[in-house]
C-alpha cells in the first residue's frame, strides 16, 4: 500500500514537473510566434556548455577522419606506384557503368554536334531554320503535337550524294551491291537517314546516340533502301544468328517486296532473312524461323532479319517455340501510319510488351541450378540472370511513310526515345501540313503530272475508255473503291478492248487484268509477272496495291473512284513517277464529287496549278460511246 502511495506521489510530482515544463514550452512557443526568443541566462549557459561539448566531439571526429584519409591516400599512392606500368589501356570493349546504359537512365543532354573529323562519321546537318513560328507553333501545341513532331528536320529532295561518299561509310560489299542494282547516287532520304543510323551504331557502344527515327518522304523516293542498307551493314558483322531486325509491313505483297530487297543486299554475306506472311502454313514458317528442337530458348533463331505482317508476327510471338524478340536491335515499321492504324489482335501493344518484358526465367534452360541464358543479355536491366552483365542493345524504332501521321496519340503508343523526325520536302513547301493544321504533310514526286476530268457519275466507264484511248495509256493501274467495281469494270474494259480491231490501235493494244485480294497468291504473282513483261498493260484493282508497291512499268495511275482522303490519293498516284521516272495520274471526278475533291486538294495546298483539267473531244467521246454501249451489252450477255 505504502509503496503504491509513494508511487502515486512520485507520479503526481513527475506529472506536475511535466506539466510545468510543457507550460514553459507552450509559453516559449507562444513567445516565439510573436517575437524573437529571449533566452534566460541559465539556458544560455546550458547552451554554451552543450556547444563546447559538441565542438570537442566534432574536432575529435575530424582528426580521426583526417588520419584515416591520410592512411588511405598513402596506401593508394603506394598501389599506384606499384601498378603504374601494369595498368591496362581502356579497351573499346570495356563494359560501361550500368546506370549509364539502362533506358531508365536520365535523359542525356542534347547531343552535341560532333566536329567534322575526317574518317569519322558526321551527323547530317539538318536544317532547323524553318521552325514553326507564331500561329503555326501555337496551333501545333494546341493540337498536342509534340515539339519534335511539329518541327521535322527537313531535307531537300535534291540533296543526293554519291554512294561512295565517306559520310555513309559503306563497305565495299554494299557499294558493289548498289553498283549491281544500278545505283550510283543515294537519294535524299537515303543520304539523310543512312549517316544517322551508321553513326549511331559505329560511334556509340553505349548506344547513347541511338535515337528513334520517323521518316517522311514522298512515294518512290527510296525509303526501303534507307533502312535496308544500314541494317545489313550493321548486322553483317554479327557472329551468331539472332533475330536482330524486325521489319513489319501492312500487306503480304509489300513484305515480299522488302524481303527481295534484303535478299539482294544480303547476298554474299552470311545473314539470313526470313519471311512471315502466312503464305505458307504456320508449321512451315516456324520451321524456317527457329530451331524447334534446341533447348537454348530464344537462342535458336534461324534468321537475323524477319520481314513480316502484323498478323503472322502475333502468331509467332504466341505460338512459336524459341521465337523471341530479346535480341532485337532494329524494329522497322514501313508504311508506319497504316500500321499504327492497324488494330489486328492489338498487335502494337503486344509487340511492345514482348520487347519490354524481362526474359522469363522459364525461357531459360538450366544445368543443375545454374540458368543458361540463350545469350548474354536479357531485356531486364535488373535481371540477376544477366550473367555477363552486358546491357542489351536498345531497340531502335524506325518509322517510314510517305504520309506519316502527326497524330500525337498514335505516335505516343510507340514510346519513342529521343525521336528525330526527318522529312524530305520540296524547298519552299516546308511545314506545309503543320501550317494547314492537317495531320500529315504531303509531298509528291516532282516527276509526276496530275490531271483530272469532271464527268457525269453514270458515264465514268466511258470516260475511262476515253482516257485509255486518247492518252494512249499503257502500263497503267486503275484504282476503284471496291472489289465489285474492279471486277465489273475489268470485264467491260476488256470486252471493249477486244472489240477494237488490232490495226486501230496506234500504240499497244490494251490487255486488262483484274488484280484483287480475292485471287490466290500464286495467281496474283502470275498476273504481276505478266504485267512486268508487258503482256498485261492495265491492272484494275481496289486499293490492294495502292501502297508501297514498286513496279517500274507503271507509267500511269487512274483514280476511277475519287480517293476519300489525301493520304489515299498520295499513295495511289505514287505508284507512278518513282525513282525520278516520269509518270501521270488521272482522277475521274463525278460531278457530284467535285466539291469534295476540290476541298480536299485545296486544304492540302494541292489544287491551284497542281492539276490539269482534261476537256474531252466531243466527237471522239461519241464514237467511243457507241463502242462502250456494245461492250456493255456483250458483258451482260456473257456474264449475267
Ligand atoms: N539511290 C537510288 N538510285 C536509283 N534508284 C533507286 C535508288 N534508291 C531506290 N531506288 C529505286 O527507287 C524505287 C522506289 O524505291 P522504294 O520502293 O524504296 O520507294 P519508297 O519511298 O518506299 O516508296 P513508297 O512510299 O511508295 O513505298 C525502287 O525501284 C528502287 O529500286
Amino acid at each position: 500500500m505504502g509503496s503504491s502511495s509513494k508511487e502515486r506521489k512520485s507520479d503526481k510530482t513527475t506529472a506536475s514537473t511535466k506539466s510545468k515544463k510543457s507550460k514553459t514550452k507552450e509559453k516559449e512557443a507562444s513567445d516565439d510566434e510573436l517575437s524573437t526568443p529571449k533566452k534566460s541566462t541559465k539556458s544560455k549557459k546550458r547552451k554554451a556548455d552543450e556547444d563546447e561539448t559538441k565542438e570537442k566531439k566534432h574536432k575529435k571526429e575530424k582528426k580521426h577522419k583526417e588520419e584515416k584519409t591520410d592512411k588511405k591516400d598513402k596506401k593508394e599512392k603506394k598501389d599506384k606506384t606499384h601498378k603504374k606500368d601494369k595498368k591496362p589501356k581502356k579497351s573499346k570493349d570495356d563494359v560501361p557503368a550500368e546506370d549509364e546504359l539502362t533506358e531508365t537512365a536520365p535523359e542525356p543532354p542534347a547531343m552535341p554536334e560532333p566536329a567534322p573529323v575526317d574518317g569519322l562519321l558526321r551527323f547530317p546537318d539538318f536544317s532547323r531554320q524553318h521552325l514553326l513560328s507564331g500561329e503555326s507553333a501555337l496551333e501545333a501545341a494546341r493540337m498536342g503535337i509534340p515539339h519534335w513532331l511539329a518541327h521535322p528536320a527537313t531535307v531537300d529532295r535534291n540533296a543526293t550524294a554519291p554512294v561512295a561518299d565517306p559520310r555513309f561509310a559503306l563497305s565495299p560489299h554494299a557499294i558493289a551491291c548498289c553498283e549491281k542494282a544500278g545505283i550510283s547516287t543515294l537519294f535524299a532520304v537515303q543520304a539523310a537517314v543512312i549517316p544517322v543510323l551508321r553513326t549511331a551504331h559505329t560511334l556509340s557502344r553505349l548506344r547513347r546516340h541511338v535515337r528513334d527515327l520517323c521518316v517522311s518522304a514522298p512515294t518512290g523516293s527510296g525509303k526501303t533502301l534507307a533502312f535496308v542498307l544500314p541494317i545489313v551493314e550493321k548486322l553483317r558483322q554479327r557472329l551468331v544468328v539472332r533475330l536482330r531486325a524486325l521489319v513489319v509491313l501492312p500487306t503480304k505483297d509489300l513484305a515480299h517486296q522488302v524481303k527481295e530487297c534484303f535478299d539482294f543486299f544480303c547476298a554474299g554475306t552470311d545473314l539470313r532473312v526470313g519471311l512471315a506472311t502466312g503464305d505458307v502454313s504456320l508449321a512451315k514458317e516456324q520451321a524456317a524461323l527457329t530451331d524447334q528442337s534446341s533447348n537454348l530458348a530464344g537462342g535458336s533463331s534461324l534468321v537475323d532479319i524477319l520481314v513480316c505482317t502484323p498478323g503472322r508476327l502475333m502468331d509467332h510471338l504466341t505460338l512459336t517455340t524459341n521465337f523471341t524478340l530479346q535480341h532485337l536491335e532494329f524494329w522497322v515499321m514501313d508504311e508506319a501510319d497504316r500500321l499504327l492504324g492497324e488494330t489486328y489482335q492489338d498487335w502494337l501493344p503486344k509487340v511492345q510488351s514482348f520487347i519490354e518484358a524481362p526474359v522469363s526465367p522459364n525461357a531459360l534452360t538450366t544445368t543443375g541450378d545454374i540458368p543458361i541464358p540463350d545469350a548474354c543479355t536479357s531485356r531486364d536491366p535488373e535481371s540477376k540472370l544477366d550473367l555477363l552483365a552486358c546491357p542489351p542493345p536498345r531497340i531502335q524504332k524506325l518509322l517510314f511513310s510517305a504520309t506519316l501521321t502527326q497524330d500525337p496519340a498514335k505516335i505516343a503508343r510507340l514510346k519513342l526515345v529521343r525521336p528525330l523526325y526527318i522529312s524530305i520536302t520540296d524547298e519552299g513547301k516546308k511545314d506545309q501540313g503543320a501550317t494547314t493544321g492537317s495531320t500529315a504533310t504531303y509531298t509528291f514526286p516532282s516527276t509526276l503530272t496530275e490531271h483530272y476530268a469532271s464527268c457525269p457519275v453514270d458515264e465514268k466507264p466511258l470516260w475511262l475508255i476515253y482516257l485509255l484511248w486518247e492518252q494512249r495509256i499503257s502500263g497503267g493501274v486503275c484504282f476503284t473503291k471496291s472489289l465489285e467495281t474492279a471486277h465489273r469494270l475489268a470485264q467491260v474494259v476488256q470486252t471493249w478492248a477486244t472489240s477494237v480491231p488490232d490495226d486501230a490501235w496506234l500504240g499497244a493494244k490494251i490487255v486488262v487484268a483484274e488484280y484483287s485480294s480475292d485471287l490466290p497468291a500464286a495467281e496474283r504473282a502470275r498476273i504481276m509477272r505478266l504485267f512486268k513483261q508487258g503482256a498485261i498493260n492495265l491492272l484494275i484493282c481496289s486499293d490492294l496495291i495502292a501502297r508501297g508497291m514498286d513496279v517500274d512499268q507503271i507509267a500511269s495511275v487512274i483514280n476511277y473512284d475519287v480517293p476519300t482522303h489525301m493520304s489515299q490519293y498520295t499513295h495511289r498516284v505514287g505508284r507512278t513517277a518513282r525513282a525520278g521516272r516520269q509518270g501521270s495520274a488521272y482522277t475521274l471526278v463525278g460531278s457530284t464529287q467535285m466539291f469534295h475533291f476540290k476541298k480536299m486538294m485545296t486544304e492540302c495546298q494541292h489544287w491551284d496549278g497542281c492539276l490539269n483539267l482534261i476537256k474531252p473531244r466531243k466527237d471522239l467521246l461519241e464514237t467511243l460511246r457507241t463502242q462502250y454501249m456494245t461492250a456493255l451489252e456483250t458483258v451482260d450477255e456473257i456474264y449475267n
